[in-house]
């Protein structure tokens, strides 16, 4: 049977970074065939987001709900993977438009149709930290800062809500990788 993980967490605290390796490592040690996919997904509503997205919180919600249905579908298409691994899903809707004041009951229900992950793995990590992993010269760091704070607080919310795996992302990529291996064993293999 096919499983799905998420793996959620605020910007910068390596969730990327940790797919890429849980596949290698469960392609090679584990024999498993495993995909990994991310959203934002569909290029198109990317543009869209950017265009339009960004100032009205319902509509962000809607626009990432349409791309997470295209999302869906395409993998609703992958018959021949042991495992996929999405980098954000709807729970990065909760916790973002959450933040900015979206009522969060509508968010779940306009979500509700999705299927559910197996597993959600969360990377906690002090908002800092991310930040000094992902600063650039176009940061808006005062900003980014706080909205971030209250991001990973709905995180750790829907944590204890959901049943997330919380994993201590400030540590290395290796020891991160090795919590998450440990947990996906136990859990789900
Ligand atoms: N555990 C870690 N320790 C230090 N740096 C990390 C760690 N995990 C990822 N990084 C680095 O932090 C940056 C953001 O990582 P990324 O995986 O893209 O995060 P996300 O997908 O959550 O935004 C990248 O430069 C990456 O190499
Ligand atoms: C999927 C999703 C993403 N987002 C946000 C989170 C990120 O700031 C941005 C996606 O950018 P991305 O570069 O994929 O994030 P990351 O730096 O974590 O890899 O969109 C939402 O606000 N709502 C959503 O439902």
């Amino acid at each position: 049977m096919q499983k799905l993980i998420a793996i959620e967490g605020i910007d910068g605290s390596g969730k990327t970074t940790l797919a890429n390796l849980l596949k290698e490592h469960l392609e090679s040690k584990m024999k498993l065939d495993v995909i990994v996919t991310r959203e934002p997904f569909s290029e198109d509503i990317i543009k869209l987001i950017e265009k339009i997205g960004w100032n009205d919180p319902i509509l962000l919600v809607l626009l990432f709900a349409a791309d997470r249905e295209i999302h869906v579908n395409w993998l609703s298409k992958i018959k021949d993977a042991d495992l996929i691994i999405l980098d954000r899903y709807y729970f990065s809707s909760i916790a973002y438009q959450g933040a900015l004041g979206v009522d969060e009951q509508w968010i779940k229900m306009v979500n509700s149709y999705f299927p559910k992950p197996d597993m959600v793995i969360l990377l906690d990590l002090p908002i800092e930290v991310a930040i000094s992993r992902i600063k650039n010269d176009k940061f808006n760091f005062e900003e980014k800062i706080k909205s971030l704070a209250k991001v990973r607080e709905k995180y750790l919310k829907l944590a204890k809500e959901y049943n997330f795996y919380i994993v201590d992302a400030s540590k290395d990529k290796n020891e991160v990788l090795e919590q998450a291996i440990k947990i996906i064993q136990k859990n789900l293999f």
